[in-house]
């Protein structure tokens, strides 16, 4: 007998434990997953299909778009539109937040998607990833902005999925952390890492370096004491990691703790934060505090604040729990 728990099973089997589920959210996430495996494919074959290289346009955040930007943002939206699960969408690479079209029913639930994270590894053949978050919505009406602009703690469902040397798609409704492997074979995730957990304590920070001279007071702090290793007050040695791909910072930290930062700094006053609230710092965090890790801007815990735009950008701290909290506690003590 097989006993592999597929990603539908696995779905399925939780939404049968909630009363009254009439299985919209089951089909809602069943096609993100269509979705998702579409983009490994894409992902996968890189220059054979010519999806490599520059778009040559820019964003709405005046970012520089990729080639697979644009195809991964088409992907989520035309496989998520026409469901009658959705009432509306928003994408990192979509300037106003994205309608039904009128021909396809509107339903009860939102999707904010970064349909490639990471996007700056696609031509040196590192790891991306894929960022979703779900969200409640008045049912069958043409969403406004402000139904998107729910804190992090209303969020239904939130995942990402990675395209590395396996394609993983990491899920919490709410109701702890699972890892799922695609099985290319059959064209299904697995279930392969129930109940993830992220180990409280880390010698290991990830933070773009780079940036160090713009950060705040509490950040040079916190990561010149990691940097003393054996002989200052931390009293041990560090490693550090920087991937630039948020979704493989955060499965890293998943796997064996650490500790990320893309903190406030002063580079460019117009951006004192890089990643966006709602489809990136929101959705992370969602997981990694039901994985017992934290996530905060250093100053406030980022599943709480009251979002002011779809595209608003946060300072994100997350990671094991005592570390995030000593860096918070650097913050309030700043
Ligand atoms: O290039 P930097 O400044 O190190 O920033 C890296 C960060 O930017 C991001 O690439 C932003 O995401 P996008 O690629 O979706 O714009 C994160 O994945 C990553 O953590
Ligand atoms: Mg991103
Ligand atoms: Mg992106």
């Amino acid at each position: 007998m097989n006993n592999r728990v597929t990603l539908t099973r696995f779905i399925i089997e939780q939404q049968a434990n909630v009363p009254d589920a009439s299985g919209t959210f089951t089909m809602l996430l069943s096609n993100i997953v269509t979705a998702c495996k579409e983009i490994a494919q894409k992902v996968n074959r890189g220059q054979l299909i010519g999806v490599l290289g520059s778009a040559g346009s820019e964003n709405v955040q005046g970012e520089v778009q990729k080639k697979l930007d644009i195809i991964t943002n088409d992907i989520m939206v035309n496989s998520l539109n026409w469901t009658g699960h959705l009432a509306g969408m928003a994408s990192e690479e979509n300037d106003e937040f994205i309608s039904i079209p009128p021909q396809y029913k509107k339903g009860k639930y939102l999707a904010v998607f970064d349909p490639l994270d990471g996007s700056s590894n696609i031509d040196v053949n590192l790891a991306v990833g894929t960022i979703f978050s779900i969200l409640r919505c008045r049912e069958g009406v043409e969403p406004e902005e402000g139904d998107f602009l729910r804190k992090g703690t209303e969020q239904v469902c939130a995942g990402f999925v990675i395209y590395g040397p396996s394609t993983m798609m990491v899920l919490t409704t709410g109701n702890g952390v699972n890892g799922f492997t695609l099985d290319q074979g059959i064209g299904e995730f697995i279930l392969t890492h129930p109940n993830m957990r992220i180990p409280e304590e880390t010698s290991e920070f990830a933070i773009n370096m780079s940036n160090q001279r713009f950060w705040e007071t509490p950040v040079q702090r916190y990561i010149d004491e990691c940097l003393q290793g054996t002989e200052g007050v931390r009293g041990k040695d560090f490693n550090m990691r920087w991937v630039a791909s948020f979704v493989a910072e955060a499965y890293r930290i998943l796997t064996r703790g650490g500790v990320f930062l893309y903190p406030w700094d002063n580079r460019d006053p117009k951006k004192p934060a890089k990643l966006r609230l709602l489809y990136e710092a929101n959705p992370m965090a969602f997981i990694i505090e039901q994985a017992g890790g934290l996530c905060s801007t250093g100053r406030e815990r980022i599943l709480d604040i009251k979002p002011s735009g779809v595209h608003q950008r946060v300072p994100v701290i997350l990671g094991s729990k005592n570390e995030v909290q000593r860096i918070v506690d650097y913050h309030l003590q700043s």
